[in-house]
């Protein structure tokens, strides 16, 4: 009993029982609604050392989701993370709002103002832009576990930005894209952040997601997951699972790859499923384009990053939803 109590302290009050669920009776829609068991995906498996480009290709083609596996990621640097990142999480809320608004930023729930409850996301974590680290070094203090932890997230990211460039550049020359073209086309540190996610126990895992359905907004994203389970990936109409596999990584390709390929590869959309009663922990690396590279594309109207991000927020914000590739399409009339 002292243990959960324990937990709730540190979890957003939102997330505390009671169950917020203003109005009991509005359940996801029947096509949004967890299914009570989905089956696992055979996730592609794309090895680094060598990479193989044709592969890699029909995987963005047909998928848009893989495994890696020789990365190079030390796993003792993958566990430290996770391992910090659930020491900070496990914090008590006022804690990790009052200790960390200036070092870290600790967002919770959904990021859209004004949508709806049931649209809220069951989790909580830190947001890591990556650009910042190195400028910031001088408050970095050892006895200090929130810089200790942005001193491991520094070297993850360093990780991160290798494979990110490694596989775009494979990805890129694949589409026959113009290597001079495409130079602002993935930005390894700037504007790119990491995610580090827990996703707290969920009284309702009915009515919740600890993350609902969408696609990424990023050229590629790469995920450390622990060994809870829960992301699922939608393929051929259908949601599967996508088990986690000690010492791997799973990447998903984002809306700019799509773009940047004419709709080739495809941006995956996944989702979270929410846990009754574990939490689960997870570091996502999101990489982007320059904020002000122009993309070009033959089914897209040419836009920069920058409006891309302004558009999706006005979007969430009027709608409470995301609304993406659609809003640049060539036959799109608005
Ligand atoms: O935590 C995860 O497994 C996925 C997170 C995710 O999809 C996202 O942040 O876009
Ligand atoms: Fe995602």
């Amino acid at each position: 009993m002292e243990e959960a109590a324990e937990t709730d302290a540190s979890y957003p009050p939102i997330f505390r029982r009671p169950n917020p669920d203003p109005n009991p009776g509005s359940k996801h829609d029947a096509d949004q609604r967890p299914a009570p068991a989905s089956p696992v995906f055979e996730v592609p498996v794309i090895d680094l050392e060598p990479l193989d480009p044709v592969r890699l290709e029909e995987v963005c083609r047909s998928v848009g989701l893989f495994r890696i596996t020789n990365h190079g990621v030390p796993s003792a640097l993958m566990d430290r993370l996770l391992d910090q990142a659930r020491g900070l999480l496990s914090l008590p809320f006022e804690s990790k709002q009052t200790l960390f608004s200036d070092r870290l930023s600790y967002i919770w729930g959904t990021p859209s103002l004004g949508a709806k409850v049931s649209n809220l996301n069951w989790v909580e974590g830190f947001h890591i832009p990556l650009g910042q680290l190195k400028s910031r070094a001088h408050d970095l203090d050892s006895q200090d576990s929130a810089a200790s932890f942005r001193c491991s997230a520094d070297e993850y990211g360093q990780h991160m930005a290798r494979i990110a460039r490694t596989l775009f550049n494979a990805a890129a020359a694949r589409l026959e894209l113009d290597a001079k073209k495409t130079a602002s086309y993935l930005s390894e540190f700037d504007g790119t952040f990491v995610r580090v996610y827990r996703y707290p126990c969920c009284p309702d895992i009915d009515t919740y997601f600890g993350m609902g359905a969408h696609t990424d907004s990023s050229v590629l994203s790469i995920l450390c997951q622990d060994e809870l389970g829960g992301l699922q990936v939608f393929h051929d109409n259908q949601w599967f699972d996508v088990a986690p596999i000690p010492g791997t990584l799973i990447v998903n390709l984002g809306d700019m790859m799509q773009v940047y390929s004419n709709d080739e590869y495809k941006s995956v959309k996944h989702r979270v499923l929410a846990n009754r009663s574990k939490e689960r922990i997870s570091v996502c690396y999101f990489a982007f384009p320059m904020e002000d590279s122009l993309i070009i594309s033959s089914r897209y109207k040419a836009f920069t990053y920058r409006e891309w991000k302004a558009k999706v927020l006005e979007d969430i914000k009027a709608t409470g939803d995301k609304l993406g590739l659609v809003r640049f399409r060539i036959d799109d009339p608005s």
